[in-house]
């Protein structure tokens, strides 16, 4: 475990639409630091991270090596890159910038700011046993299935339904190839694992994780963001 080499990639490049604020929502500043700041600073807390690479927004590249890197002396940060369209995309331009001495990569969204250590540690002990893990919480309420019409046609067995976080850890290989061939077929995953679960025959293990690991996504977030933080 002390041997495994780690690298994180931190897509944050997203524009925030569903926040709706000025500025992009990884930039908002919660006890006068950014979130995405927040994100950064658990994994390089972490002592089994070795590198981590940040994705952000052309415009935002000298913002974020200033303001956040600089700022908070965060010396595990070895790449700022720009981002792409999509999450996708994202994720893909820091893949293809890993270095050879990586063996395990975990992708953890720059607005998931509460993510804990132990958890991480967990995810890359799992990612480097199974080959590929996320990080997921047992979903609370019941899930139906609906047709286009809003009609429901099914409900699911909650006791197999989760809900699914990041981080999510990979061998370095195999999330190269299956990166590689959805890019390729532009085929539209929503999270990493569901490429490894298209393009291979690896079976994704799941996590235990956290309800405070919570995207921030819509105004809501924000105010349950602040009450973790006792503002
Ligand atoms: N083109 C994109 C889109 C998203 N992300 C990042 O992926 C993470 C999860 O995405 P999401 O919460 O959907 O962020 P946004 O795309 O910014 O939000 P929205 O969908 O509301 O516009 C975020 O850290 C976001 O910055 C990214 O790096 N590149
Ligand atoms: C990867 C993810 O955070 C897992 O829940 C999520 O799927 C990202 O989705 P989004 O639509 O980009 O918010």
């Amino acid at each position: 475990m002390d041997n495994i080499k780690c690298t994180v990639i931190i897509p944050a490049a997203g524009k925030g639409k569903r926040m709706n604020t000025k500025k992009s929502k990884q930039y908002i500043e919660l006890l006068d630091k950014p979130i995405l700041a927040y994100t950064i600073d658990a994994f390089e807390k972490c002592d089994k991270i070795d590198n981590i690479i940040l994705v952000v927004g052309k415009n935002e590249i000298e913002y974020v090596r200033k303001e956040i890197v600089e700022k908070y002396n965060f010396n595990k940060v070895i790449e700022i890159i720009e981002g792409g369209k999509e999450r996708q995309d994202s994720v893909y331009e820091g893949i293809k910038s890993l270095s050879s001495n990586t063996d395990v990569v975990l992708i953890h969204d720059g607005a998931r700011p509460f993510i804990e250590t132990e958890l991480i540690e967990k995810a890359i002990i799992n990612a480097y046993e199974y080959g590929a893990c996320v990080v997921g919480v047992r979903v609370k309420d019941t899930i139906k299935v609906s047709d286009g019409d809003n009609n429901i046609i099914d409900t699911p067995n909650r006791n197999t339904l989760w809900s699914i976080q990041t981080p999510q850890a990979f061998k370095k290989d195999l999330i190269t190839m299956v990166y590689g061939r959805g890019i390729n077929d532009k085929y539209n995953a929503t999270d990493d694992s569901m490429l490894v679960e298209k393009y291979s025959d690896i079976k994704v293990k799941i996590v235990e994780g956290a309800y405070s690991n919570i995207k921030i996504t819509t105004s809501e977030d924000l105010i349950i963001a602040k009450s973790f933080l006792n503002l």
